[in-house]
């Protein structure tokens, strides 16, 4: 980067009026905020644009003041190079309300503008502090849950919650409660008292829910559950959900870095679950201190100087503003590299370390034992009941599988409350090491024979594919259901789509093989379903 760009930043995507200044050279940020407060309920959008109206312009002119101040350039010069503003995705009418007061800065200073996308500045501020080069990022803000890796000049979703994000979940159950806006600091304090009870837990691959366990937190406490107990098991139940996600993230992508990003990562638990996770398999974890992760403009300044540098900016008629901006939309400008995957951590010869278990394999004996392991991170409770729960699954689907068709691996022996399974060695690689059209098209034929039987495989990516000479093999059924919903059969394409988006170099021609191996033999109105999951647009408002 040039050692002497100053960005001005603009935020205003929801609640957080904002204005930042960013200075390259000695990499300091100065943030002025104000935040929005509804009097009661959640976010009103139109309140919020009242409070954009009248708070961003004092909040531009204290960073401006600020940025005149700390300048040797002269006084008829503009003391920064670019103003950059969020773009999306957020509020309409309060995105509108930063773009016009962008536009007019840039005019005014005769400086260019600069475009940015919040979710993906949650994550770049991220990267920039730690200094990592490729990690996996885990989005966890108010109206937004995503995982992000970057691949073939894009941040691609690895996976997002399925309806609303993960802070706005929290706050409904807050409302709910009678509390006020935003309640994610209120949960985090009431848990502090709280003991576990069971709530629903939904993981679909990388991709996640939160309505289920949301109405059943809503549920509990109008039956005279004390809230102390449903606010710790939410936090125990959603960021154990969040940190498996992020395990199997890095897992598949082979990263060693992670880092957390959004309002949400303002909480001391979730930092805890994700540190230790990553202890635990020898990653790396960096949470950016908290006045970066709650929405800022500082982020937006320092992506929005990394944008400048790389020429990424935009002509006023360009500027308009889409409140549904994803961030795998945004070309990356701003990276040339691209990450240096290891594919199988082998992290001693013939075991391999998966995301939930440990595998020992013995090809020569044709043998492979796959043990859950005990996540440290989650409630010991959770923790049984999901690995019992899931290879009870895995032994009684894989079995299903076969029957149904779906070359899988025999098994020879289950042990439950061991989470322990012995199983047959198939395939000679995973699918992620052979990605070609006929190895996807049998997975996409695979996973339509199952499909018509009336469940689903929960997890299909390109490490739980095997590939041999004469068969492509499916395995790891933990994650799987019985279902007649065509949305979770949709899904289970979906996830398997996103993960071979995460891992393939050209993944176009790949695509188009699974729907094609799938309509071998599944249904049509599944892949029209899947077209429809695509297109959602999951960025709901809190009100
Ligand atoms: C699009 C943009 O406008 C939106 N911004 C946003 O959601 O604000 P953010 O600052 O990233 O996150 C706010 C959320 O973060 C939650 N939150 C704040 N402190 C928390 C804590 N200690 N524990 C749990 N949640 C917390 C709040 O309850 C609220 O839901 C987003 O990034 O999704
Ligand atoms: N039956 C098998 N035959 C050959 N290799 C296997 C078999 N089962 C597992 N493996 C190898 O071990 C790896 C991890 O296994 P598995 O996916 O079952 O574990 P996991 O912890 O559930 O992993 P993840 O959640 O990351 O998918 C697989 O990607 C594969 O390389
Ligand atoms: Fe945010």
């Amino acid at each position: 980067m040039s050692s002497d760009t100053r960005v001005l930043g603009i935020e205003g995507t929801a609640w957080a009026a904002s204005a930042a200044v960013y200075d390259v050279e000695s990499d300091d940020v100065f943030i002025e905020s104000d935040a929005y407060q509804p009097e009661s309920g959640g976010i009103h959008p139109r309140e919020a644009a009242e409070h954009m109206h009248e708070a961003i312009p004092q909040v531009v002119e204290s960073a401006l003041e600020y940025a005149r101040e700390t300048t040797e350039r002269p006084a008829n010069e503009s003391p920064v190079d670019a103003v950059a503003f969020a773009r999306g995705p957020g509020l309409g009418p309060c995105l509108r309300i930063v773009g016009t007061a962008a536009r007019a800065l840039a005019q005014t200073l005769e400086v260019p503008l600069v475009g940015v996308n919040h979710m993906v500045a949650h994550l770049e501020i991220g990267r920039h502090a730690s200094g990592f080069d490729s990690p996996v990022c885990l989005n966890a803000s108010g109206a937004n849950a995503h995982l992000l890796a970057y691949r073939n000049g894009r941040y691609q979703v690895l996976g997002e919650t399925m309806d609303t994000g993960v802070g706005n979940s929290i706050d409904k159950f807050t409302r709910h409660v009678g509390w006020s806006h935003p309640g994610g600091p209120k949960v985090e304090d009431a848990a502090k008292d709280g003991e576990y009870v069971d709530l629903p837990y939904v993981v679909k691959g990388m991709d996640f829910s939160f309505s289920g366990i949301m109405s059943a937190a809503k549920q509990a406490y109008d039956d005279g559950v004390p809230v102390e107990d449903i606010c710790y098991s939410l936090q125990e139940t959603i960021f154990s959900m969040l940190t498996e996600v992020s395990e199997r993230a890095l897992s598949l992508t082979g990263s060693d870095e992670l880092v957390l990003g959004g309002g949400v990562g303002q909480n001391a638990r979730l930092r805890e679950m994700l540190a230790e996770m990553c202890a635990q398999r020898g990653a790396d974890f960096h949470a950016p201190e908290p006045r970066f992760l709650r929405d800022n403009a500082g982020m937006i300044a320092v992506l929005g100087a990394k944008m400048y540098d790389a020429g990424d900016t935009l002509a006023l008629e360009d500027s308009r503003v889409d409140p549904n901006f994803r961030p795998d939309q945004v070309p990356v400008t701003w990276r040339t590299d691209e990450p240096d995957l290891t594919l199988g951590r082998e992290e001693r010869p013939g075991t391999v370390q998966g995301a939930e278990a440990l595998v020992t394999l013995d090809p020569d004996a044709g043998r492979v034992t796959k043990r859950r392991q005990v996540k440290s991170y989650r409630h010991p409770q959770l923790d049984e009941r999901l690995r019992t729960e899931r290879t009870r699954l895995e032994a009684r689907l894989t079995s299903l599988a076969r029957q149904e068709g779906v070359p899988t691996p025999v098994l020879s022996d289950v042990d439950a409350t061991e989470a322990r399974l012995e199983l047959e060695y198939v395939g000679e690689c995973d699918l992620r090491e052979r990605l070609t059209p006929a190895t996807v098209r049998d997975a996409g034929r695979h996973l339509a024979r199952i499909h018509t039987a009336g469940f689903v495989h929960g997890d299909p990516t390109t490490r739980n594919v095997r590939v041999g000479s004469e068969r492509t093999y499916l395995i790891d059924f933990g994650l799987g259901y019985h279902t007649d919903h065509v949305e979770d059969y949709a899904m289970d394409l979906h996830v398997f789509d996103q993960s071979l988006v995460g891992t393939a170099d050209d993944p176009a021609p790949l695509r188009e093989a699974v729907r094609e191996g799938y309509l071998e033999v599944g249904e049509e109105r599944v892949l029209e379903r899947l077209a429809d999951v695509e297109g959602r647009g999951r960025y709901v408002e809190d009100s």
